[in-house]
């Protein structure tokens, strides 16, 4: 498919040009073949007008739970540990292939219409993510949480078989990683066998890393050491690492995510929510560390709004720094796209709307009220749009959604099979 996006305000987010104000955007495959002028001698089989719209690269949810979307706004106003051991675990327990497939669907139809194109999920069942990330069109990372229990070594092997069955699928829309769950649900030697998966399969890991007080404290009191510290001691950072939350981490926890180019995932919604804290984003961002952006699961968020989550990054450090200056705009929007795609291990194709690489971007209508007036559209970006303003989605090359409406999957279907899942999972 060729298409000709004309006349469209841009935010390549490529380094160099924050906006180019009028620009022509052509697509040939799944790549971006140019940017410029018309060109006549470019065949094109669509025309989107640009007018009024602007283009930048698709968001990237650098850390998520897809599946819980069965889980919004059924367990609220808990602390982490509470709120995992007393709701979401004993609840999970029951949960089915099927309530995945759905509940999964659910949260691609959200990311779509929020304009989020890539997504990092940490779950179970995720042969059912991976056929709905090969319905949808999106582009994402595979990870089965690994909490260790009397079914660790079938985890490890589910992993492997994802990998085989998964890895690289989807056109190259689909990539598999090891999700050791945490330094605090995984003993020392069944962190090392999941870096060991990991080395073996050639591919990287997602943990969660530091998120509450809690988890640092009872680190110092059993290892002597906080969670990052533990897991660079037992040699996990020494592959692709991205680790969720970095909230509670100290001076020596940065320079060592420095040194071992470690990608932590700022989840601001969720920090709040479950009261973890406020990750020093700002410090980190000036070690020169590239933080991504995620929501965590819609159970502790509770949306899967990454626009919010922009927003959130970009006033939330002003305010905790007491620094109008700290995390501007620019800087916020990095972290849900380019950074995103750093932490997915996947910057060289997506991030960033630039020559050759693959066509993941959106189109975001700012006829709107609330978007005028058109003075600085990088700031209207972080500080006033909304999800509903996006208007086109394109993954790898293809419209996944045109003036709002989802081309591929039954909008109307998914939400009544997810609300049933739901509602039986509650019985069961
Ligand atoms: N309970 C299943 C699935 C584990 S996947 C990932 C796990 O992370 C849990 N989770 C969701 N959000 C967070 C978070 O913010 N911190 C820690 N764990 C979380 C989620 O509920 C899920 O249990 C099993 O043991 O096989
Ligand atoms: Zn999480």
């Amino acid at each position: 498919m060729s298409i000709l996006i004309k006349n469209i305000k841009l935010v390549p987010m490529d380094g160099k040009n924050e906006l180019i104000e009028s620009t022509n955007i052509y697509i040939v495959d799944n790549k971006i073949m140019h940017i410029g002028e018309i060109r006549e001698d470019l065949h094109v089989e669509k025309i989107i007008d640009g007018n009024n719209k602007i283009a930048m690269p698709g968001l990237i949810n650098a850390h998520t739970h897809i599946g819980m979307s069965l889980l919004r706004n059924f367990a609220d106003d808990l602390p982490l540990h509470d709120w995992l051991t007393k709701k979401i675990w004993p609840t999970e327990a029951k949960l089915n292939a099927d309530d995945i497939y759905w509940g999964s669907l659910l949260s691609m139809v959200e990311m779509i219409q929020g304009g989020t194109t890539a997504f990092c999920d940490m779950y179970f069942f995720m042969d059912e993510v991976g056929k709905g990330l090969e319905e949808s069109g999106m582009r994402g990372v595979l990870t089965r949480g690994l909490i260790e229990d009397d079914q660790a070594q079938i985890k490890l092997n589910e992993t492997r078989e994802l990998f085989k069955n998964w890895h690289s699928r989807g056109n190259g829309r689909i990539k598999v990683m090891v999700a050791p769950h945490a330094p605090y649900t995984c003993s020392p030697d069944f962190l090392k066998e999941s870096f060991k998966l990991a080395k073996e399969l050639n591919t990287g890991i997602h943990i969660h890393l530091s998120e509450t007080k809690k988890e640092v404290d009872d680190s110092s009191k059993l290892y002597g050491k906080s969670p990052i510290k533990h897991v660079y001691d037992l040699g996990l950072l020494d592959t692709h690492t991205i680790a969720a939350h970095c909230v509670h981490v100290d001076d020596n926890d940065i320079e060592i995510m420095r040194e071992k180019n470690v990608y932590p995932v700022n989840n601001p919604g969720s920090n709040l929510k479950l009261a973890s804290g406020f990750a020093p984003v700002d410090k980190m961002l000036k070690r020169g560390i590239s933080v991504a952006l995620g929501t965590d699961g819609s159970s502790s968020n509770n949306n899967l709004n990454m626009f919010e989550e922009i927003n959130l990054a970009a006033i939330i450090n002003k305010a905790v720094n007491l620094d109008a200056v700290s995390v501007p705009a620019i800087s916020a929007l990095e972290m849900a796209t380019i950074n995103g795609a750093k932490a997915l291990n996947w910057d060289k194709e997506i991030g960033s709307i630039k020559l050759g690489k693959k066509a993941d971007l959106i189109l975001i209508d700012i006829d709107k009220p609330h978007l005028y007036p058109h003075h600085n559209i990088v700031s209207s970006l972080a500080y006033s749009v909304q999800a509903s303003d996006v208007d086109t989605v394109i993954v790898d090359g293809k419209i996944i959604m045109e003036n709002r409406e989802i081309k591929t999957l039954d909008v109307e279907k998914i939400k009544f099979m997810a609300e049933k899942h739901a509602k039986d999972l509650i019985r069961r």
